[in-house]
């Protein structure tokens, strides 16, 4: 184990750049990941970034591979690992929200439903907010363009991320519920923070400063 170095965990795709900029503001230079390569590792004094998927970054702090990571609420609850998240970046804002065909022929009505089929990429908040409702959930996992579904018949209903609302209008859907509203996090791996303590610390009262 290395104590003297601090391992990164970065989603690639939408929220990198902003996490390389606020990285950037507490004086940690990863701009280097914003290159267009194919490399996944890249170094800057002694932080090692590692570039993962968006819904990898828990799993890569959880298991210790990265010491800290930055990820969306979203995917921090859908993970569900135990991981210290002391910090709110406000960068990322997105709500997940239930959404269905404008056109539908009985409204989403939360509390005459006793079932729902839905098509999502987070199967557990979506399954435990139907539950805690009383609702039996039909979930179907989907990757991706999860907004199709209702379209070609897949589901009724979708559970999704909604930020400007353009995806849901574009095609024919409306937003009916909301479930969770995210920002992107930090996080940190609850050994780490005790084993690197000393190098951790400053690092992340630097980060509480730039974001207060
Ligand atoms: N439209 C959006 N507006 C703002 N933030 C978003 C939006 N969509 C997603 N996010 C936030 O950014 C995170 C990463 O989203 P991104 O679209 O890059 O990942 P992804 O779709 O999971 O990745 P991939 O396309 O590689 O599967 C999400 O977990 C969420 O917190
Ligand atoms: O409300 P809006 O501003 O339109 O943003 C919402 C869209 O953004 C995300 O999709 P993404 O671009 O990540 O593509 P995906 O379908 O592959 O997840 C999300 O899954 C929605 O589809």
């Amino acid at each position: 184990m290395d104590y003297k170095s601090i391992t990164v965990a970065l989603p690639k795709g939408r929220l990198l750049k902003e996490a390389v900029g606020f990285l950037e503001s507490c004086g940690i230079d990863a701009s280097e990941t914003l290159t267009k390569t194919r490399k996944l590792i890249f170094q800057w004094k002694n932080f090692k970034f590692i570039l993962v998927k968006p819904m990898d970054v828990p799993t890569y702090v959880y298991y210790g591979t990265a010491d800290i990571g930055i990820a969306g609420k979203d995917v921090i609850e859908e993970k569900g690992f135990d991981l210290y998240e002391p910090l709110d970046l406000k960068f990322g804002a997105c709500r997940l929200s239930v959404a269905e065909p404008q056109d539908i022929d009985e409204p989403y009505d939360i509390e005459k439903l006793s079932y729902i089929r839905v098509a999502t990429k987070y199967p557990k908040i979506t399954d435990r907010y139907f539950r805690s409702k009383g609702i039996h959930p039909e979930i179907i996992v989907l990757y991706g363009s999860v907004e199709l579904a209702p379209l070609v018949g897949l589901s009724d209903r979708i559970v999704d991320l909604v930020q400007t609302g353009t995806t849901l209008k574009e095609n024919g859907l409306r937003e009916v519920d909301v479930i969770l509203h995210s920002t992107a996090r930090l996080v940190i791996n609850r050994a780490s923070l005790k084993t690197k303590y000393l190098i951790l610390k400053p690092v992340i009262d630097r980060m509480k400063e730039v974001i207060l």
